[in-house]
């Protein structure tokens, strides 16, 4: 069994990893983005990721997401989640707003793709996305957003309108640099694949569908 936040599975979400790499335009389906790389390590695998509107203006309330990576949702379009659709909301949002998707590495709400996929074995026996966490030996929510704090601040940004539905993000980013003057939502229709996992998100974790 893990320990509680063993260090080892968690991706590097501190301050150091706000540092940039390398950049270069993505012309995506949306609109051209700069692409920009951060990592700690000047080598890593799996930087963070901010895709930065060309004409962001550091000096207006920018309009952020700052996504979580979900491989099964995001690239393979899961149904089980509501994460690639938001992913692609925000991007659409961001091209039109000229805001930032800011894109951190901490799948699986931190625990990683391989205990996502035991944690999803878990609630296809019955248990719920908290109570599986917890039966692998997990917080509920390993995540940090430090990294994301540094990421704005290195793109000179200060005050934020960041797109979220779950109240905890929001209170990270009360603790940091970075202001959030205003929260958008970002709600996605439910389905029946992903029906139960939304009302956990918003009975138990107090997540705002409203
Ligand atoms: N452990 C675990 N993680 C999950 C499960 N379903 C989705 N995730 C992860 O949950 C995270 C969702 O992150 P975000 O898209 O940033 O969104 P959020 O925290 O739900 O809040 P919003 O900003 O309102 O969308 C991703 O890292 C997913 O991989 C699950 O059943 N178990
Ligand atoms: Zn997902």
């Amino acid at each position: 069994m893990v320990e509680h936040g063993d260090p080892i599975l968690l991706p590097d979400t501190s301050a150091a990893a706000a540092t940039r790499r390398a950049e270069a335009i993505i012309p995506t389906p949306y609109g051209d983005f700069r692409m920009i790389a951060y990592s700690e390590d000047p080598d890593a695998y799996a930087p963070h990721i901010a895709m930065v509107h060309p004409e962001m203006d550091p000096d207006t309330e920018v309009i952020v997401r700052v996504h979580s990576e979900c491989i099964t949702g995001d690239l393979f379009g899961s149904k089980r989640c509501d994460c690639g659709e938001q992913l692609n909301r925000a991007l659409r949002i961001a091209a039109a707003g000229k805001g930032i998707v800011v894109y951190l590495r901490q799948e699986g709400r931190g625990i990683g793709i391989i205990n996502k996929l035991k944690a999803y074995q878990l609630q296809d026996t019955g248990l719920d996305t908290i109570e599986a966490n917890v039966h692998l030996g997990f917080e509920i929510d390993a995540r940090h957003y430090e990294v994301a704090q540094g990421i704005l601040a290195d793109l000179g940004v200060s005050k934020i309108q960041l797109l979220t539905n779950n109240p905890e993000k929001l209170e990270a980013f009360g603790e940091g640099p970075v202001e959030v003057v205003r929260r958008l939502p970002i709600i996605v229709d439910p389905i029946k694949e992903n029906r139960s996992y939304l009302r956990t998100k918003e009975f138990s974790m107090g997540h705002l569908f409203k």
